[in-house]
């Protein structure tokens, strides 16, 4: 079997005397859109921020195609393949949709510049659905479009590992479904994902596998439907209106 593009090696994370990420362990394989799921306060966007250098680890490793770079400064980590979106948006709003998206370029792990690195945001700006509104500054743009821009700045950078923190929240039913294809399309285009996500919906139509996560701890790892028909994941769920 190939080398998994990701693997979380007993991964750690404590706030205080609050474990948010309880020795988690788990490979993403190449290709592979791997669900990230749990009540909220499972520990979620806590890992994803190990992966992407955002948070350091207090234990445990990551690594990236065989290499380690858990600890690693986020900047390192972007250069070296792992591009990420955020729960709630960070985009430059002093700078145009093109500017934002070209800072992935310049910025990310496949580096490009000047007019090739334009050529690709106006092309990833289009493909996300924002054709022809390369310089409307991105302060004046919706929450939704902002996502878009946030989505089309990680792919500029060409990631090995794709991390997506709810993307697809917020979204109202006909954007969530040009949401899904658009996942979709990047799926099947090969790259490598984990996904953040409470819809459900999105994790059953899209997810290879997920891993299950409650009070920091992965209660439950393999096929969607399996998985979320594991007894102890109905228990983490009961009660939550995600479920
Ligand atoms: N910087 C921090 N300092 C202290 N505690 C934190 C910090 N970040 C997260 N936590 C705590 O760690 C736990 C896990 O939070 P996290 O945001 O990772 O959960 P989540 O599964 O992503 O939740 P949600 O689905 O609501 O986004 C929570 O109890 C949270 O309050």
């Amino acid at each position: 079997m190939s080398m998994p593009a990701l693997s979380v090696r007993v991964a750690r994370k404590t706030f205080g005397g609050l474990v948010a990420v309880n020795d988690v362990s788990f490979d993403v394989r190449q290709g592979e859109l791997l669900g990230l799921i749990g009540p909220n306060g499972s520990g979620k966007t806590t890992l994803l921020n190990l992966i992407s250098g955002a948070l350091k680890p207090s234990g445990g490793e990551i690594l990236l195609g065989g290499q380690p770079i858990g600890g690693l400064a986020a900047h390192h980590i972007a250069q070296k393949g792992v591009a990420r979106t955020f729960q709630l948006v960070r985009v430059l709003p002093s700078l145009d949709a093109e500017q934002n998206v070209m800072a992935g370029a310049v910025f990310g792990h496949r580096r490009t510049w000047g007019a090739e690195a334009r050529a690709l945001a106006r092309e990833l700006l289009h493909r996300v659905g924002l054709g022809g509104r390369e310089h409307v500054p991105v302060s004046a743009m919706t929450y939704i479009d902002q996502k878009r821009i946030e989505l089309a700045r990680a792919l500029a950078s060409d990631p090995r590992v794709l991390l997506l923190d709810e993307w697809l929240a917020g979204l109202n039913p006909t954007e969530l479904q040009v949401g899904i294809s658009l996942i979709d399309e990047l799926r099947r285009e090969g790259r490598t994902i984990i996904m953040v996500e409470h819809v459900m919906d999105a994790i059953r139509t899209l997810c290879d596998r997920c891993v299950v996560m409650s009070s920091g701890v992965k209660i439950a790892e393999g096929r969607v439907e399996d998985a979320l028909s594991e007894p102890e994941v109905v228990r983490a769920y009961l009660g939550d209106e995600d479920a």
